[in-house]
């Protein structure tokens, strides 16, 4: 295992929720433009065998990531990122070289890894874990992320530091920074409104309508990311199922269009929808429905 820390058992349910959240992420089938059971998408490079192995390489650091949080539950969220980013960078060395090199789950780490450090310091302070207490933790600890690494005015040294100052993209962490805000937004309010893979579905389709995926606009442009945005959001208008979905997958393949960011907020949504209180009754539903759809 590269560098892996000793570590105790996990404290909280997140390791377990993150590892099957990356599972039934990679097994949604289909899903536009991504790697599922039928296809690889829009990628030469990977397929749904390599994501396994990856998923494989990885899952041991969630519960170090947790842990981290853990022991240093009480210092100030500031000072929290600067323990966690030596263990997360080291979880993409054991990524990287599980995969030949090829970027499998650098998003998914970032934002699952976070979710994780955020339930290990809620649990070291004895505090509840909740969808809004674990976002706030994460935007707590990620606060002003955005400007220190992507404002700065340096050189760009990865494609989101270019894309930030091409377009101004915050990518990955701006979403973290935000505490989720996408999801909590987007996603989370109208989870219970399907069940089985359709739910997933559902998620994965408000995501790609609304997430500003530095993914997209890395492969397409602005006119690639438009385009996965009108197209599920079309979708979302009428009634859609897996035939859309299918002729959404081939229109993404035939423009190398991938929503990687969107199918790492999907991961995100579903560990984070298993903290939600019960529906309809909370207040967490009464959110005003928002511009994407309200079915
Ligand atoms: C911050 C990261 C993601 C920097 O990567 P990069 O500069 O390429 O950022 P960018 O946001 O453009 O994309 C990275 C990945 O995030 C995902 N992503 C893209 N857009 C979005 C979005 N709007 N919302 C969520 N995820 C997104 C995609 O999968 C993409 O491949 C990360 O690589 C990093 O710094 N890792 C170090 C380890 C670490 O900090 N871990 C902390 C928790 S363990
Ligand atoms: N099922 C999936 N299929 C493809 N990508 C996914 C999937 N789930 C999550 N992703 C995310 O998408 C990212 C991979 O997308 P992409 O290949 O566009 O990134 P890249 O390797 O940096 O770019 P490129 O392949 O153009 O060099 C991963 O970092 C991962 O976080």
């Amino acid at each position: 295992m590269t560098g892996l820390p000793v570590i105790s058992a996990p404290v909280t349910t997140l390791p377990e929720k993150v590892i099957a959240a990356l599972q039934r992420e990679l097994d949604l089938t289909p899903k536009p433009g991504l790697v599922d059971r039928n296809n690889n998408g829009a990628h030469h490079d990977m397929d749904h065998a390599l994501f396994m192995q990856s998923i494989r390489a990885i899952t041991p650091w969630f519960t170090v990531f947790e842990q981290l949080g853990y022991r240093h539950a009480f210092l100030p969220a500031e000072n929290q990122l600067s323990l966690l980013r030596p263990a997360g960078l080291a979880c993409e060395k054991a990524m990287f070289s599980a995969t030949g090199q090829v970027n499998t789950h650098q998003g998914g780490i970032f934002s699952l890894g976070l979710l994780c450090c955020a339930a290990g310091r809620l649990a070291g302070r004895k505090e509840p874990l909740s969808t809004t207490a674990l976002c706030l933790e994460i935007s707590a600890i990620c606060q002003g992320m955005v400007a220190r690494e992507l404002a700065s005015g340096q050189a760009p040294s990865s494609a989101g530091a270019r894309l930030y100052q091409q377009y101004s993209l915050t990518g990955a962490r701006g979403e973290a920074e935000s505490g989720f805000l996408t999801v909590r937004r987007y996603v989370l309010p109208y989870w219970h409104q399907e069940s089985g893979d359709r739910q997933h579905h559902n998620a994965l389709l408000r995501l790609m309508a609304v997430n500003a995926d530095s993914n997209l606009v890395s492969r397409g442009g602005i006119e690639g990311l438009q385009f996965v945005r009108h197209s599920a959001q079309r979708a979302l208008m009428a009634p859609w199922g897996t035939t859309e979905l299918e002729e959404m997958d081939r229109h993404f393949i035939l423009r190398r269009l991938s929503p990687g960011g969107s199918a790492d907020l999907l991961a995100v949504a579903m560990v984070l929808a298993d903290f939600l209180p019960s529906p309809p009754e909370s207040a967490f539903y009464k959110i005003p429905c928002q511009t994407v759809s309200c079915r």
